[in-house]
Formats: structure tokens, sequence, C-alpha cells
């Protein structure tokens, strides 16, 4: 380890569907964060480490900032300053293809006001012409005084590298913080959790907008004579027993197929063979109730 190696936290922020979880993804480079092309879906901070000879990056995704609307809009705000104000590099994404907006001034002024450095990031450069990109980059500059400014693309995977350099110049020099072989701390039964939630909401975000939550009840690793194997057993609460119906399908067709790709995303997540136990449960209006709030990890 040199002298000079660098080591820290930084996280992404910007508007619903600004690209934070795919650039997480893209810097990372695996699976860690859920993306979706549906605002709001990133629920729990989740941290990716990014390893170099120089430095180590740990990146912490945020959900959303947006005006609250309930008990649980509330408390993920509170959960994105607190993240906010514990970072070190903050990157501001902000979407090429998109105008500007009061939702970016004021989040802008949100975290101009705190330590970390904040660097604009202009994502998704893959979807405009280059004039374009070199337009928004110039409103992006007029906007604050941010210690960097990078456009990239996580799709395409262009100026990727040159982000992650310019967010690590910002880290402080430090100590190595996490191990060498470590990609994530976020606990796996919430990287569990986050899996079923995301194939039980495929192809039904429309009628399930927000209203479904995981909770892993129990994981046992059994010790079968072909190797092991991991017992998860998770239930996915819904509000209303409409949403259940939806959620399970006609004869239970649904569910089975909701379980069988969860199964494979946890099965590559753990690099081991799964059996995965779903069950639906209706929790009446979970998202409003500090009970079931709880309950369910929030
Ligand atoms: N073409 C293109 N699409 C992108 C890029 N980055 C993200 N997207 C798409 O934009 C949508 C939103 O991306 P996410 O990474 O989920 O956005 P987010 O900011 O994490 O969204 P929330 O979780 O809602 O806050 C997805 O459909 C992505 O595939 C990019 O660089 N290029």
């Amino acid at each position: 380890m040199t002298d000079d190696y660098r080591a820290g936290f930084a996280c992404f922020v910007g508007r619903p569907n600004a690209g934070k979880s795919t650039l997480t993804n893209a810097i990372i480079g695996s699976k860690i964060a859920i993306t979706s092309n549906r605002p709001q879906t990133t629920r729990h901070v989740v941290r990716g480490i990014l390893h170099r000879p120089d430095s180590q990056l740990i990146l912490v995704d945020t959900p959303g900032y947006h005006k609250p609307k309930n008990v649980l809009g509330k408390r993920l705000n509170e959960e994105v300053r607190e993240t906010w104000s514990e970072v070190d590099v903050i990157g501001l994404c902000i979407p090429a293809n998109e105008k500007i907006g009061p939702g970016d001034r004021y989040i802008t002024r949100e975290i101009t006001a705190q330590k970390a450095k904040v660097v604009a990031v202009v994502t998704k450069i893959d979807l405009v012409s280059k004039t374009d990109v070199a337009k928004q980059l110039m409103a992006v500059n007029d906007m604050a005084d941010f210690a960097d400014i990078v456009p990239c693309s996580a799709v395409s995977g262009e100026q990727v590298d040159v982000l992650v350099d310019v967010l690590s110049k910002y880290l402080p020099t430090s100590p190595q913080l996490y191990p060498d072989d470590m990609i994530t701390d976020e606990p796996e039964r919430v990287m569990i959790a986050e899996l079923v939630r995301e194939a039980a909401l495929e192809g039904v975000r429309d009628e399930l907008p927000h209203s479904i939550a995981v909770v892993i009840e129990d994981v046992e690793i059994e010790d079968l004579e072909d190797g092991p194997r991991t017992k998860i057993y998770a239930e996915i609460y819904v509000e209303r027993s409409s949403q259940k119906a939806i959620v399970i399908g006609k004869a239970g067709s649904r569910l089975r197929t909701v379980g069988t790709h969860a199964r494979k995303e946890i099965a590559k997540l753990l690099n081991q063979r799964v059996y995965l136990d779903l069950h639906v449960r209706v929790a009446k209006d979970w998202q409003t109730n500090p009970k079931y709030l709880q309950r369910l990890g929030f």
C-alpha cells in the first residue's frame, strides 16, 4: 500500500430514474443494486466496494430523494440525508436527455450544503448527440460550483473509468477500510429480499407500484450428499388481497415463475444451490403502519 492510498465513501444522488443504480452496477461490476425502469425502486442502502491498487471506493446506493407522501417516504428521506452527511464524495446524477428542473436544483442546494465534495455526473450520454451533451454540461456548470463535472454512460461504459478516477481523487488519504475480497457489506438477507422483490414486481409494476415488501424469515444451509444447498424461507407482503391474487396468479402459476426467477438470481449471488420457499401475506397498509415498517426493516 502506498503512502497516498485513498479510501472513503461515495454515493450517487439525483431524481428518480437518473441512473444511479445502473451506474453503481457499472462501477462495481456485479449486480448488487436493484434497477428498474420505474422510479423509486432503490429501497435499501447498498454498498459496493471498488478495490484499486491506490484506492478503495465504497459506494453507498441511496434511495431516491423525493417529497414525502407517507411515513415510509419520510423515513427514506431521513435515511438519505444521513447518508449524505457520512460520505466523502457525492455524485449528483443528471440525465443528459432530460431538462434540468426544480427537483435537480432542490437536491443540488441540499447536497452542496454538505461537507462532502460534489461531483456532477451527466448520465445516459449514449442517448443524445455530442452537441446536446455539451449543452447539458454547460447548463449543469451554471447550477452550482461543483468540484468536477463528468459526462458518462453506464450502459455503453463510456467515461465510467474517468468518473471513478475523479471520485477517487476526492477520497481522503486513509488506510484500506475493507478487506480485498469484499464486494459488499450489505447483509445477504437484504440482497436476497431485494431479488425476490424484483422478481415479484416483474411484469406487474403498474398494478403493484410500491406495495410490495419482502422479509427473509429464515436461511439454513443444508449439507446434502452432493454438496451444500441454501434453504431460504421468504414472505412477500402486499397491502390488499387483490394484490395477493396478482402475485400468486392463476392456480399459483405466477408465484412459481417468481420463485424460479428469484431462485436463479439468488443462486448466482450466493454461488450455491438454492431452495426457495415463498409465501404471500397481506399486511394492510404496511406503508403507513410504523409497526409493520419496523418488521419489514424500514
Ligand atoms: N441508455 C441508457 N439508459 C440508462 C443509463 N443508465 C440508466 N439507464 C436506464 O434508466 C433507467 C433508470 O435507471 P436506474 O439506474 O434504475 O435509475 P435510479 O436513479 O437508480 O432510479 P431510482 O431507483 O428510481 O432512484 C433504467 O431503465 C436504466 O436502464 C445509461 O447510461 N444509458
